[in-house]
C-alpha cells in the first residue's frame, strides 16, 4: 500500500535518481564506517547508502515507516531507532560517526543545534535542507542572510553548500528550493578554545534585535573595553561582526 505523506513529519520523499547518484558521489560511503541516517522515510537514500555499506543506523519517528524498515528487504543491514531525533542520544552510537539525512524542514534548526552538542563524536554531516537555511549557514558578515545560525554553526564547522535540488525531485514537492550541505566539525583543538556558553549568550543577545547597535543589545552584558579589544565597534550592528570576533570577545570575557 502506498504511504500517505504526513505533513506534520515534513515528509517529502526524494524520487530523483540523478540527485541520489550525485549525493552518493559527495558522501562516498564506505563499508566499515559508522553512519546514521536521520529520517530515512521510504528509504530513497538508505538503499543507495547500503550499496556501499553492510550496516546503517536509522532514526525514524513515523511508526509505519519504521515498521516498513524493520521488516523490509534491507532489515538485516539496518538498526532502526523509532524515536524523535530531538530525543535521541547520539552518545550511544559508535564514533567517529557520519550523519546524513534529508531532514524534516520544520525542525531542521533544532536538529542542527542538537548535533552541535555532540560535535566531538562526529566526522561529518551531509544534509538536504531548505536552500534558504543553507544560504544562512554559509553567509558572510554584512549580508542579509548573516545571523545567529551563521555565527553559531561557522564557529563549530566548516560548511560547504554542495548543490541545489529543485522541488520536482520530491514526492510530494516542497514549496521551496532545497540544497545539500556538508558540515565538517573543526578540529577539537579549535573548538575547545570557544567558551561555548558565553559565546552563545553574546551571539544570541547581539542578534535578538539585529537592527539595534551592539551598545544597546549588549548593555550590562559586555564591557565596552573588551569589545574594543576584540576589534568590535559598539556602534555597529550584529551583522557587521565576524564569527572570529565573537569568539575572541567570548574568550576575553572568560579571562
Ligand atoms: C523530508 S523526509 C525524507 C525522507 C527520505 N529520507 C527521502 O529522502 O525520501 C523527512 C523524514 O524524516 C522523518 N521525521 C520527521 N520528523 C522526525 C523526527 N522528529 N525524528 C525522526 N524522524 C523524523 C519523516 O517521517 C520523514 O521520513
Amino acid at each position: 500500500m502506498k504511504h500517505q505523506a504526513r505533513k506534520r513529519f515534513g515528509q517529502h520523499f526524494l524520487t530523483d535518481e540523478s540527485v541520489l547518484t550525485h549525493l552518493m558521489g559527495e558522501i562516498r560511503p564506505k563499508n566499515g564506517q559508522h553512519m546514521v541516517e536521520i529520517g530515512p522515510g521510504l528509504g530513497a537514500m538508505t538503499q543507495h547508502l547500503l550499496k556501499h555499506m553492510d550496516h546503517l543506523e536509522v532514526i525514524e519517528i513515523d511508526r509505519d515507516l519504521a515498521e516498513k524498515l524493520r521488516t523490509g528487504r534491507w532489515r538485516d543491514k539496518l538498526t532502526v531507532h523509532e524515536v524523535d531525533v530531538l530525543k535521541f542520544d547520539f552518545n550511544k552510537l559508535p564514533t567517529p560517526l557520519r550523519v546524513v539525512g534529508n531532514l524534516p524542514y520544520n525542525i531542521s534548526s533544532p536538529i542542527l543545534f542538537a548535533l552541535l552538542e555532540v560535535a566531538d563524536r562526529i566526522e561529518d554531516q551531509h544534509f538536504m535542507l531548505q536552500k534558504e537555511v543553507i544560504d544562512r549557514m554559509v553567509a558572510e558578515p554584512s549580508s542579509s542572510d548573516y545571523g545567529r545560525l551563521s555565527v553559531m554553526l561557522q564557529a563549530w564547522y566548516d560548511i560547504e553548500h554542495l548543490f541545489d535540488v529543485p522541488p520536482e525531485s520530491f514526492d510530494p514537492p516542497p514549496r521551496v528550493m532545497s540544497a545539500i550541505v556538508r558540515m565538517t566539525p573543526k578540529p577539537k583543538t579549535v573548538r575547545q578554545q570557544i567558551p561555548a556558553s558565553t559565546f552563545q549568550q553574546i551571539v544570541t543577545a547581539a542578534f535578538s534585535q539585529r537592527r539595534k547597535m551592539l551598545r544597546n543589545t549588549w548593555a550590562g552584558l559586555v564591557q565596552p573595553e573588551l569589545a574594543e579589544q576584540a576589534g568590535i565597534a559598539l556602534t555597529d550592528r550584529a551583522e557587521a561582526v565576524a564569527c572570529e570576533q565573537y569568539i575572541r570577545l567570548a574568550q576575553l570575557m572568560e579571562q
